[in-house]
C-alpha cells in the first residue's frame, strides 16, 4: 500500500508523523474519496511507527469501512476524539508533516493537544506524486481522450452568437457525460477577453472576427487532463494569426525538447525564447506548463526555476501562450507524459482552425 511507501520516508526524514486531511493526498495515500470542503474536522493521524487512525464526522459511517477510524457525532468535541488518537499512537510532540492546505481551525485545535512542529505534506508526498505507476498514466490517456473527444465535438457546434457562459456550461455538461466530471470550470475566452489567462467566461457572445481560446480538462478515476485550443471564429486580425503560428512552433519546440533527465526550466526556457525571439517575450506571462495529476495543478512545474529534473513516468502540461491586452491572445496546451522522450497524451490537431 502507498501508506507504507509514505511511513518509511517519513522515517528517512525524520518526521514522527502526520496530520492529512481530505484531499488528493488522502486519496493518494488511501484511496479514501471524501470532500474537501467542510467544517466538520476530519483527519488523518500517520505514526512514523506506521499506525494510522482517521478521524471523522459520523455522516461518513456508511462510506468509510475497512478503515481505522474514530468517528464524531455532531454535537461532540472531535478534538477531545483527536486527543484519544494521538494518546493510542503516542504521538504528543515532536516533527510533524501537515496537508498543506489543512483549515487554520483544525490547525489551531491540533497545536492544543501537543507540541508539535510542521512541515508542509507537499514537501514530502511530492517525491511519491510526481512520478506516476502505469495505472496512474492509464487514467490521464483515458481523461486526454475525453478531452480531445469533445474538442472535436466543440468543432461541430454552432458557436457563433453563444455567450462564452454558455458555451463553457456546453463544454462542461459533454465533459461530465463523457467522464467522472470536471478538472476545473472550464475557461471560454473570446475577442479581447483571450488576453486574460485565466478569463471567467461572462455575458459576451461569440462573433465573426473572434479569436476564442477554450481551455477544459476532465477526470477519469481521480486523475486530471487539461487541454488548451484556440480557434478562430472568421478570420481574425492579422497579427493574431502571426501570433498563433509563434505559440504554436514555441509548443512544439518546448515538447520536442522534454526528455529523461532534461530540468524543467530548460523546457520552459525552449518555449520562452522563440517568443521572445519572435518580439513577444512580455506578453507570455506564465509559466511553460504544470505537472497534472489527481490535481491539476502539482508539481513538477515548468517554469524559469523549475528546478527538478525531469524522470520518466513524470506528467505535465506544455502551454505557452502571447497575451496582448485590447486585442486577445493565444493558447496551446498539451498533455504530455515522459517515456524517455515526451509523449503527448492529448492529440487533437494544434493547425488553426476557422469554424
Ligand atoms: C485551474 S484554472 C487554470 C487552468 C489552465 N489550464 C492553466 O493551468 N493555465 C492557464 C494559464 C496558464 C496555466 C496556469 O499555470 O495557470
Amino acid at each position: 500500500m502507498r501508506i507504507d511507501r509514505f511511513v518509511k520516508l517519513l522515517n528517512e526524514m525524520n518526521f514522527d508523523g502526520a496530520f492529512i486531511s481530505p484531499g488528493s493526498n488522502l486519496y493518494y495515500l488511501t484511496g479514501l474519496k471524501l470532500h474537501e470542503v467542510g467544517e466538520r474536522p476530519t483527519i488523518l493521524v500517520v505514526s512514523a511507527d506506521g499506525e494510522y487512525k482517521l478521524l471523522a464526522p459520523s455522516l461518513y459511517s456508511n462510506v468509510i469501512t475497512n478503515f481505522p477510524v474514530t468517528f464524531w457525532r455532531d454535537g461532540e468535541n472531535p478534538y477531545a476524539k483527536l486527543s484519544t488518537i494521538l494518546g493510542e499512537l503516542k504521538l504528543y510532540r515532536g516533527r510533524f508533516l501537515v496537508e498543506d492546505t489543512m483549515r487554520a481551525d483544525w490547525l489551531i485545535g491540533i497545536l492544543k493537544l501537543g507540541n508539535f512542529e510542521f512541515h508542509p505534506l507537499s514537501s514530502l508526498i511530492r517525491l511519491m506524486r510526481m512520478r506516476k505507476d502505469r495505472e496512474e498514466i492509464e487514467n490521464m490517456k483515458h481523461a486526454a481522450r475525453i478531452a480531445d473527444k469533445v474538442f472535436e465535438e466543440i468543432l461541430s457546434w454552432d458557436i457563433l452568437g453563444m455567450s462564452e457562459k454558455e458555451l463553457a456550461l456546453k463544454i462542461e455538461v459533454r465533459i461530465r457525460e463523457l467522464s467522472d466530471g470536471v478538472s476545473f470550470s472550464p475557461i471560454v475566452a473570446s475577442g479581447e477577453n483571450s488576453a486574460n489567462p485565466h478569463h471567467e467566461p461572462g455575458e459576451r457572445k461569440i462573433r465573426k472576427g473572434d479569436i476564442v481560446i477554450l481551455d477544459y480538462g476532465a477526470r477519469w478515476r481521480g486523475y486530471c487532463s487539461d487541454i488548451t485550443r484556440t480557434i478562430a471564429v472568421g478570420r481574425p486580425d492579422e497579427k493574431l494569426i502571426e501570433v498563433y503560428e509563434i505559440v504554436k512552433e514555441a509548443q512544439e519546440k518546448a515538447y520536442r525538447a522534454v526528455r529523461e533527465g532534461i530540468k524543467a526550466k530548460e523546457v520552459d526556457k525552449v518555449a520562452r525564447e522563440v517568443i521572445s525571439e519572435a518580439g513577444y517575450g512580455e506578453y507570455f506571462t506564465h509559466r511553460t506548463g504544470h505537472g497534472l495529476g489527481l490535481d491539476v495543478h502539482e508539481e513538477p512545474y515548468i517554469g524559469p526555476d523549475g528546478e527538478v529534473t525531469l524522470e520518466n513516468g513524470m506528467t505535465f502540461t506544455i502551454e505557452p501562450g502571447i497575451y496582448i491586452p485590447g486585442l486577445g491572445g493565444v493558447r496551446i496546451e498539451d498533455d504530455v507524459v515522459v517515456e524517455g522522450k515526451g509523449k503527448r497524451l492529448t492529440k487533437a490537431g494544434r493547425e488553426l482552425i476557422t469554424v
